[in-house]
């Protein structure tokens, strides 16, 4: 008798199960076809590529670098194409449908007001372009058969000096679209502790920020995020595996740092291909998420950059299924811990949790029940889903 494979989810299945994702750039996802429309629209002449598939490899292979600054030199293309209301209602739009269609329910992504001022539009009239576009591209979703919420986290860039200005504009979109601030950019040379007036202020206004920290630059990174700034989550974070030892029994040690973040219950927002690209990690195979995962650290998937990295969420969890070997119950997990970490109010987080993310798993988890052949007689014991 044929029995289902337990636990390992098809690629499917994947992308049907909700999940939660809480860093993404809006810059760092647009569809490569948009890119070369707007690019015509408005006369931006200095794509690499003018075919719609060509620049798709070009941003995936240009991102490839080893290196985050590297990385970062693509967003120059994407943040040329951002520069009007009508552009920046389009990618907003079509991020929330991309997300929606690929299973995602909610999401938190981020971008950098500074950066779509080029041609004159203000800050407030880039943010209020952009909650426009996230509110019809749920519309759309909605209208698709898919159901998503979005909530934008305004970032300012780490090496500028506009960081208080962004968290007061941040401040004043709260409960319109804006659920919380992001510090991002090149991270070495550029500490968290340069912005510490803007996160202060947040901090006086009882508002939510998470930091890019841990990814380029390590452990004083993350100490000064968390314990000089007061970050309620960490970018990345993936270098406080340099504060855990694993000795050859396997019996793990975890440093004052590591214990802090683990205790506190600090959501880690990783990014495994991203942190491929850049450097960070040399493989999913070694990618630091494993252990995290196994050691109970707060320890959430996310993508990043979509384009750049030329994923998403279900190619995220598809890698991480393939090298550890994860199932239904660990993307679960992982994706519970990322609503309980969102920056929403508790009561819709927990309503997220109850009435969609855990049905919708559950959903999943039974369809082994109703597969062909199972009732024909008694299910081989390795078809369950939970052994034992
Ligand atoms: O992984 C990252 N680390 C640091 N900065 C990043 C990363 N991905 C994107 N950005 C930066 O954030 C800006 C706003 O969205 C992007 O323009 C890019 O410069
Ligand atoms: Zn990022």
């Amino acid at each position: 008798m044929q029995t289902a494979t337990p636990g390992r989810p098809t690629p499917e299945q994947i992308r049907r199960a909700p999940k939660v994702l809480l860093h993404d750039h809006l810059d760092g996802g647009l569809r490569p076809g948009t890119i070369v429309d707007i690019a015509r629209e408005t006369g931006y002449d200095a794509l690499p590529e003018k075919d719609a598939d060509r620049l798709g490899t070009w941003f995936r292979e240009a991102a490839d670098s080893g290196s985050l600054e590297r990385y970062l030199e693509t967003f120059a293309h994407t943040c040329a194409v951002m520069q009007t209301r009508d552009a920046l209602v389009r990618v907003a739009a079509e991020c929330a449908e991309d997300l929606a269609a690929d299973g995602v329910v909610y999401a938190e992504v981020r971008y950098a007001p500074e950066q779509h001022l080029e041609a004159g539009l203000s800050l407030e009239e880039v943010v209020e372009a952009v909650n426009e576009g996230f509110r019809l591209g749920e519309r759309r979703a909605r209208e698709g058969g898919n159901r998503i919420r979005v909530g934008a986290l305004l970032t300012a860039m780490r090496h500028a000096a506009r960081s208080q200005e962004i968290a007061e504009l941040a401040n004043r979109y709260r409960d319109q679209g804006v659920v919380g601030f992001d510090i991002a950019g090149a991270e070495a040379g550029f500490p968290p502790t340069r912005h510490l007036d803007a996160f202060d202020y947040l901090k006086r206004e009882n508002n939510h920020f998470t930091i890019h920290a841990g990814e380029a630059f390590g452990l004083p990174s993350i100490w000064q995020a968390l314990q000089w700034c007061g970050a309620d989550r960490l970018g990345h974070g993936v270098r406080i595996i340099d504060d855990i030892t694993v000795a050859d029994d396997g019996s793990v040690a975890l440093g004052r740092l590591a214990s802090y973040v683990r205790d506190k219950r600090i959501p880690l927002e990783m990014c495994p291909t991203s942190n491929l690209q850049t450097g960070a990690a040399a493989s999913y195979a070694e990618h630091p998420i494993g252990l995290l995962r196994r050691l109970h650290f707060r320890v959430t998937v996310n993508t990043d950059n979509r384009l750049m990295s030329g994923t998403s969420m279900s190619e995220e969890f598809g890698h991480l299924v393939e090298a550890f070997d994860y199932t239904l119950d660990d993307m679960q997990w992982f994706t519970v811990n990322a609503m309980k970490s969102a920056f929403i109010p508790f009561d819709e987080r927990l309503a997220m949790i109850n009435e969609v993310i855990k049905p919708g798993y559950a959903e999943l988890k039974a369809e082994w029940l109703f597969a062909p052949g199972t009732a024909a007689g008694p299910v081989a014991s390795g078809s369950a889903p939970h052994r034992g």
